[in-house]
């Protein structure tokens, strides 16, 4: 993300955890990186809320990549915002109260609703307010439910966004879905000497990809798009929305190697969503959701949603055929996410 800001030309601030001596030798070598390009990197602790705030008194927008289990410590966020942008919790600007009242009077709550969020739209473009991108980058969790485990991470989203919606801070939420390299890894196992390949339920449901390295490109992007204040985006590429036994199919043509496969029925994922032990149980929920349910492409965007590629056409994203071709030459490191 701080890459891509860089190379986009924005100015771009860090605020992270300090350095210390038991700090490992790539954080140490991140942090020489990002200064090395110009980045304003600022160490301290989410607690820090004076601190915070001189920073965001700097700044226009703020994206947060905090991952779980940190998603709700994201309110010293929403609160150093709402004092670096003078916003009082949950007040319209002051204008827009004139405009509400003169409004409100001959339509109906719903067309009066639109209107207010146009009149807020125009309102941010006359006072520019800070705009927020909290950490998620994942599922729409807004329009899903999951298993108890998954749910339950998912949960402390939904309350970091409904944080935002009363704080009236301006935000833009990211649903990238599937990331790439993440779930190829998972998946595929390249880095493995293996003969064969798990599959989640029949291998048939859809799910949509989106490289790491896109969903930097596009978050930035979307970050500073007028278009895209108080909305959600979600990156959900057409050549990049496939199915296990697709992705699996495209990786033995091109490794030339065939694996069993071996697949998890629904009723056995099910049951290690209630047996194993936490996060694996987190884990196994996740696949349960996106690869034997297919809940990612079982929802239609709604009016107020925007999708990345049509919003930036001439962007060219990596299709999951390309990250392959990556894989085959030089898989990047399987990380396993926190929970
Ligand atoms: C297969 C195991 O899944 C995971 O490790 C977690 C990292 C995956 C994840 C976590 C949160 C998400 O919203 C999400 O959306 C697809 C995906």
């Amino acid at each position: 993300m701080v890459k891509a800001s860089i190379k986009l030309g924005h100015p771009t601030f860090v605020f992270a955890r300090p350095l210390t001596p038991q700090s490992t030798i790539n954080k140490i070598n991140l942090h020489k990186e990002f200064q090395s390009s110009g980045v304003t990197i600022i160490q301290g602790e989410l607690k820090e809320h004076e601190k915070i705030v001189a920073i965001l008194r700097q700044v226009d927008i703020v994206i947060s990549v905090l991952p779980f289990p940190q998603v709700l410590d994201q309110i010293h966020i929403i609160e150093a915002i709402k004092v670096a942008s003078n916003i009082k919790d949950g007040e319209l600007p002051n204008k827009m109260v004139e405009v509400a009242r003169t409004k409100r009077r001959g339509c109906g709550s719903s067309e009066f609703a639109c209107k207010i969020s146009c009149k807020l739209r125009e309102y941010y473009k006359e006072y520019p307010q800070k705009r927020f991108l909290p950490s998620e980058f994942g599922v729409e969790e807004d329009r899903l439910s999951f298993l108890p485990p998954f749910e339950a991470c998912l949960e402390k989203k939904r309350k970091i966004r409904r944080a935002v919606e009363a704080s009236g801070i301006p935000y833009t939420y990211v649903s990238a879905n599937c990331f790439g390299a993440y779930f190829l890894n998972y998946l595929l196992r390249p880095h493995e000497q293996h003969e064969d390949v798990t599959i989640y339920g029949s291998g048939e449901a859809k799910a949509p990809f989106t490289y790491e390295e896109d969903i930097a490109n596009y978050t930035i992007r979307v970050a500073n798009d007028p278009r895209t204040c108080n909305k959600m985006v979600i990156y959900k590429m057409q050549k990049n929305i496939l199915s296990q036994i697709e992705l699996i199919s495209l990786w033995e043509k091109k490794t030339g190697k065939y694996f069993k496969k071996v697949h998890v029925p629904e009723e056995e994922l099910v049951k290690l969503t209630e047996t194993l032990p936490f996060p694996d149980n987190v884990r196994a929920s996740v696949l349960h959701s996106v690869f034997v349910k297919g809940d990612l492409v079982n929802y239609e965007l709604g009016e107020n949603d925007l999708e990345a590629s049509s919003l930036y056409p001439d962007y060219k994203y990596t299709t999951v055929d390309q990250l392959l071709d990556v894989f085959l030459v030089d898989p990047p490191k399987p990380a396993l996410a926190t929970f």
